[in-house]
């Protein structure tokens, strides 16, 4: 009787196909890999499209739509703002942070941030965006002519480096160790918990507590609440080591000429923040999460994706041969706005196999959408991004087709706002847009100066990259690549 109309307004959505009473979908997810997790939100979003934007299904007791219409989710990504239940299963090693925060906390959250990501603070953090990626070209200099390699722990244990130094202002030397234990805990932890998330049998956390993989996720969770905290130990010491009493005997920050990191920021202001101990160190790790891993999967992603077409990676070559000649000087910010085409291809790149293919949120109040539908309160609304950034309604009927020029100027102006989302949209979008974009084409334009990257080269333009959702979509096998040294 409570979910009367839940059910009334479910009724006139088309649902999708294979859909059993009472536990919907259900069995699709039970004991599912993470390759077949992706392949069923894969497949519930090309039916969305198929549909004109919207499908419903249930998990269990759950009732979750699939949006790929743009106005709808442009509609859903600013007018609701908490997040599902899925978030919340992060928790476990997040606690209550900007990332999954119910709305209240988040909005606490986000405003101590978002100082951190001003234009001022980038400005501050290029020159250390610029010497990990040297780091990086030096790592990858050893593997020249040696064959195969995997690509993706160089790349997060370079974005780590980034975030360690910029958001916390600590050099953690993760660059000479590519498995750093944080990284490879916190995949650990990722997996445990994508596999969670449609597993319903495993959301309570006694239920979680019973199964095998529980003392496997604390000790990954353990190693990295440890990490974490021996940065904020460090930096508390140092801060406390620069600290004066002036002659009023008023306590003074001797460091006040420097830009300080947003970890300086919040242990400056103790006083004023309310985080306890554990909240700043959830905090820390989300951050870390958001920052490291997104960032590592675009560029592993691209990088992939060049080796697959040779041609486009040359072409990218010879705009970067073009703005730097044969100089090794780094990507200064003024040679952005030159470096069109690395853009294009960026951007193409983000948006066949951006990070972030599904996002969710819960819909709070009714909701009447652009397209006629009525969401009820009480549903989820899954907006698909790889499901909008491959709809032929806004990308043509070659959608799946790698092709960077569908971005070229005066092409690409017409496209609705909610057409393309990697970053998301609306008040919880990504803060770290500008950093995580600026960490890339840094490093492309260090990497591709000095190497040839190889593979097997595609001969369809259609990508069709195997992936797995690891609640990020992540290369379902490492990206595996050879380099070879440019003249
Ligand atoms: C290519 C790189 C990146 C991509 C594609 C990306 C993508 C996204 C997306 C799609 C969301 C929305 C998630 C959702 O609604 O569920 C998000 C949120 C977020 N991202 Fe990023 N991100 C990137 C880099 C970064 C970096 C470098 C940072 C920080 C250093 C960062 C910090 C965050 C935070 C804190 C949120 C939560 C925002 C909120 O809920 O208010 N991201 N990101």
């Amino acid at each position: 009787i409570k979910n009367k109309r839940l059910y009334e307004l479910a009724e006139k959505t088309p649902s999708v196909k294979d859909s059993l009473p009472l536990i919907g979908v259900g069995h699709k997810f039970l004991g599912a890999t993470r390759e077949d997790i992706y392949k069923t939100l894969k497949d519930f979003s090309y039916q969305s499209i198929e549909n004109g934007g919207l499908v419903k299904f249930w998990v269990g007791p759950t009732l979750h739509y699939m949006i790929t219409d743009t106005e709808d989710a442009e509609v859903i990504l600013k007018s609701q703002l908490a997040k599902t239940t899925a978030y919340a299963l992060l928790g476990s090693f997040i606690g209550k942070s900007t990332l999954n925060a119910p709305v209240p906390v988040w909005k606490y959250h986000r405003k101590i941030l978002m100082p951190a990501f001003t234009s001022k603070m980038m400005e501050s953090y290029f020159p250390t965006f610029v010497a990990k990626s040297r780091t990086l070209v030096e790592k990858l200099d050893e593997q020249v002519n040696k064959g195969e390699f995997q690509l993706f722990p160089y790349m997060s244990a370079y974005e780590l480096a980034i975030v360690c130094e910029t958001t916390f202002g600590v050099n953690v030397n993760c660059q000479e160790d590519p498995n750093h234990p944080f990284l490879v805990q916190v995949e650990i932890m990722m997996e445990i918990t994508s596999e969670r998330i449609f597993n319903i049998l495993q959301h309570p956390e006694w239920m979680f507590k019973l199964s095998p993989q529980y003392a496997k996720f604390c000790k990954a969770r353990q190693t990295v609440n440890e990490f974490i905290l021996k940065i904020v130990e460090t930096k508390r010491e140092e801060i406390k080591a620069k600290r004066r009493t002036n002659p009023e005997g008023k306590e003074i920050d001797v460091t006040e000429s420097k830009i300080p990191s947003f970890l300086e920021l919040v242990l400056n202001m103790e006083k004023d923040i309310k985080y306890t101990d554990t909240e700043l160190m959830q905090e820390l790790i989300a951050l870390t999460l958001a920052g490291t891993d997104t960032s590592a999967i675009s560029l592993s992603f691209f990088f992939e994706l060049m080796s697959k077409y040779p041609d486009v990676q040359e072409k990218v070559y010879q705009e970067l041969h073009d703005v730097f000649s044969d100089s090794t000087r780094s990507l200064a910010k003024e040679d952005i706005p030159k470096l069109q085409y690395l853009d294009r291809v960026l951007k193409e790149s983000l948006r066949l196999y951006g990070p972030s293919a599904l996002i969710a949120r819960t819909v709070e109040q009714e909701t009447k959408l652009p397209s006629g539908h009525t969401l009820p309160a009480g549903c989820d609304a899954d907006i698909s991004i790889y499901g909008i950034h491959r709809d032929p309604r806004h990308w043509g009927p070659d959608a799946e087709t790698f092709d960077p020029d569908r971005f070229l100027p005066g092409k690409y102006d017409n496209i609705q706002p909610c057409s393309y989302l990697p970053f998301s949209n609306g008040p919880r979008n990504c803060p770290g847009y500008h950093f995580g974009t600026t960490t890339l084409k840094i490093a492309i334009s260090d990497v591709l100066r000095k190497f040839k990257i190889v593979a097997e080269p595609l001969k369809s333009r259609v990508p069709n990259l195997e992936a797995k959702f690891d609640i990020l979509t992540k290369p379902l096998h490492g990206v595996c690549i050879a380099l070879e040294r440019r003249k």
